[in-house]
């Protein structure tokens, strides 16, 4: 037995939900560009969980769901005001995600229906929790979700208490439709081996957020902004990104595990960035992302991921950079759940093996006679 260290290139499942074949990402078959440039994110929630896009009036149908499950139970944002004030937003929003599964009575009802249900609920829920956390720390009342508008313009209305503007939400939903899924990644991953002991679909999403958490996952988009933010001026670029790639330390945002020519994604968020600063007549984020872009490409080969451009387009869009990674969850919601009601589908619990390398052959010391 011989480990592959990370499970680089081992095949762990098989899904019909996503796939990166040549570098190339489809949701059910349907190529990511053409996703982003057409597909609201509600639909791509349906595709993931349903296989298909939805006809206008199963469109609708997800729409009053979605509507009629945002508001969180009142005990969850009771525990949200006493949460320390400074709590890290992944970890509150990791403890506020499992808290909902003890307000919701079928929770542990097992059967497909009730898990699309509870699939949708999380959805619905996952923003108004992290408008919440967000409003409250500022010593703000939370804002109830409103109806009959999207995921993306809810979730702006609610962290504000504004009206967002129409760029803003349109920028924020093809955000949401570039992040919905990926395959294998980590958090899903994660997510796959939890229900994979038959665990409940909270425990899930619990597992997932709390890898995705990590800065070489999901927690990238806000490093990198830590980067852009230390880094403050187009001038500051060279001597800032040259001093790292010396250290051999690394650059958040750049490299993949499975894209070795470019993430598909990065591309839109780029143009996102590029757009959102000629709107705001500011172009010092985008240009200096285009800066260190081009230094780890020339110098290491490594092209941008997901989490690179998404932290200026976050950044011009008003969101503080701490809620990057739970907006992250609030799309990555969509394929957890997706994946996790397939893997009920046809589960087989998920024990791979370990390779041994520690000591053999001891034997027990009393402990008067140890060293
Ligand atoms: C949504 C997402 O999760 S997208 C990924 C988000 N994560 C990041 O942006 C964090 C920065 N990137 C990384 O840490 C990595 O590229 C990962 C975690 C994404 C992929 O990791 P792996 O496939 O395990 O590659 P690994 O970390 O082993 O790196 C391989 C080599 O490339 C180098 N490298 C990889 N990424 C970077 C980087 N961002 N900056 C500089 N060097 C890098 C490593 O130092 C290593 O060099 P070495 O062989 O000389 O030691
Ligand atoms: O697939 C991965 O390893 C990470 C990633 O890009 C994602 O989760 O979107």
């Amino acid at each position: 037995m011989t480990a592959t260290k990370g499970l680089e290139g081992i095949v762990a499942a098989t899904s019909s939900i996503s796939s990166i074949i040549d570098g190339v990402l489809t949701y059910r078959g349907y190529n990511i560009d053409e996703l982003a440039e057409k597909a609201s994110f509600e639909e791509v929630a349906y595709l993931l969980w349903h296989g298909k896009l939805p006809n206008q009036s199963e469109l609708d149908g997800l729409k009053a769901q979605l509507d009629e499950y945002a508001a969180v139970p009142e005990a969850v944002i009771a525990g949200l005001r006493l949460y320390p004030s400074g709590s890290n937003s992944m970890a509150a929003l990791r403890t506020a995600i499992s808290s909902l599964a003890l307000y919701d009575a079928e929770a542990q009802d097992m059967s497909r229906e009730a898990n699309v249900r509870k699939a949708i609920r999380l959805q619905a829920q996952l923003p108004t929790v992290v408008a919440a956390f967000a409003r409250i720390r500022e010593g703000k009342e939370p804002v109830a979700p409103k109806k009959g508008v999207s995921v993306a313009y809810n979730f702006l209305y609610m962290l504000t208490g504004e009206e967002p503007a129409a760029v803003a939400v349109e920028a924020l939903d093809k955000a949401l439709v570039l992040h919905a899924d990926h395959e294998l990644n980590a958090s899903t991953f994660a997510a796959r081996v939890t229900v994979g002991t038959l665990s409940d679909i909270y425990s899930g999403v619990t597992s997932a957020i709390g890898a995705l958490k990590g800065p070489l996952h999901g927690g990238a988009n806000e490093a990198v902004m830590v980067m852009l933010d230390e880094i403050g001026t187009l001038e500051n670029v060279e001597p800032y990104v040259q001093a790292k790639l010396d250290k051999k330390e690394k650059i958040m945002g750049f490299g993949h595990r499975v894209y070795k020519n470019g993430d598909p994604r990065a591309k839109h968020l780029q143009a996102m960035s590029k757009s959102l600063g000629e709107l705001k007549g500011d172009m010092r984020l985008y240009e200096m992302s285009v800066k260190i872009e081009d230094m780890v490409v020339g110098q290491k080969g490594l092209k941008p991921n997901v989490d690179f451009y998404s932290a200026s387009c976050y950044t011009m869009l008003g969101i503080p950079r701490d809620l990057f990674t739970p907006i992250f969850a609030i799309s990555r919601v969509s394929g957890w759940t997706a994946h996790i009601l397939e893997q009920y589908e046809d589960n087989r619990l998920i024990r791979p093996r370990a390779e041994y390398v520690g000591p053999v052959g001891q034997h027990y010391v009393a402990v008067a006679d140890r060293a």
